[in-house]
């Protein structure tokens, strides 16, 4: 008989999920691609009106894109940037209001955040008290240059975060990327690795590689960890210095993609069942399966 692969002692458990820890394990979510104009206070009372619309038709938890309250460019992140520690940020005030008055759990996009002489581009996680449960700066910064389709460098004028971001909400554990950061497996696995149940990335993808990876990037993340991922990008705008793909999406733990949308202002509303990453966990063991004994992924932050 051929010996196993596996030995007594290696720790390769699967990611545990917990159901019993947050408040609901079956939810409704709301992914608000919006539109964004030159306008913030426009945008934000927009915002608002997704949001309060969406928490009015059964949603727990709604996403925001990234850089939803001005438009996405370089030349705006410094003037429009926010410092969120100060309590100066009418983006901000307004999403811990809402989520506060509507008792949902609010992922924020993303802002410019001002901090210090830093500018970064920030998602605030906001609790159904309308606190700040958690913030994420962009771990991996857009700098892009495909001559004749697209070139950005957001390293120009942004400054990139150091620390991973996994949330306890009312529903459930969440780790937050913001939209290049989709394009690094080894974050995603660290979120599962710590128990995450979603991944939430609001993202806004540029046109060219929107269309051909963003949703193979998506339904990679949710087969490789066998999770849920949503996304929320802007809708597209095409006069726009810089045009989104849309096609915010929710996907399960098999990759099904659960809800999609093209790229108007939309909202998708769907529902999220927690019970079934413990099923395909069982259907599929990729967690003991894993080959520990011959590599791994090191959780630096924890050790
Ligand atoms: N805003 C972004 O990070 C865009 C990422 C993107 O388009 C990509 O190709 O990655």
């Amino acid at each position: 008989m051929a010996s196993s692969p596996y030995r007594e002692e290696d720790s390769r458990v699967p990611p545990t999920i917990d159901l019993s820890t947050p408040r609901l394990s079956k939810f409704k979510i709301a992914l608000c691609q919006l539109s964004v104009t030159a306008d913030m206070e426009r945008n934000i009372r927009n915002a608002r009106m997704a949001i309060v619309d969406a928490a009015d038709k059964g949603a727990k938890l709604v996403v925001l894109p990234e850089i939803w309250n001005i438009p996405y460019s370089n030349e705006n992140f410094p003037v429009y940037a926010e410092d969120i520690d100060a309590g100066a940020s009418p983006s901000v005030s307004m999403l811990s209001e809402v989520a506060c008055r509507y008792n949902i759990t609010v992922i924020g996009g993303s802002i410019p955040e001002r901090s210090d002489s830093h500018i970064y581009n920030t998602c605030c996680v906001f609790g159904s008290d309308g606190k700040i449960i958690g913030k994420h700066r962009k771990i991996h910064l857009f700098d892009i240059d495909i001559p004749g389709k697209i070139t950005f460098k957001e390293s120009d004028n942004l400054t990139a975060g150091d620390n991973l971001t996994v949330v306890d909400t009312d529903v459930g554990r969440i780790g937050i990327g913001i939209c290049f950061d989709i394009n690094f497996p080894e974050l995603a696995r660290l979120y599962a690795v710590r128990g995450a149940h979603l991944l939430c990335y609001p993202g806004a993808f540029e046109m060219f590689t929107g269309s051909l990876y963003w949703e193979i990037l998506q339904r990679t993340r949710a087969v490789d960890n066998q999770l849920f991922v949503a996304t929320c990008s802007p809708a597209r705008d095409t006069s726009s210095g810089y045009v989104a793909w849309g096609h915010s999406t929710l996907v399960g733990p098999f990759g099904e993609v659960l809800a999609t949308t093209e790229h108007e202002e939309k909202t998708i509303m769907a529902d999220i069942d927690y019970s079934f990453i413990m099923e395909r966990r069982a259907n599929l063991p990729l967690g003991t399966q894993r080959r520990e004994d011959i590599y791994q992924l090191v959780d630096v932050q924890r050790g």
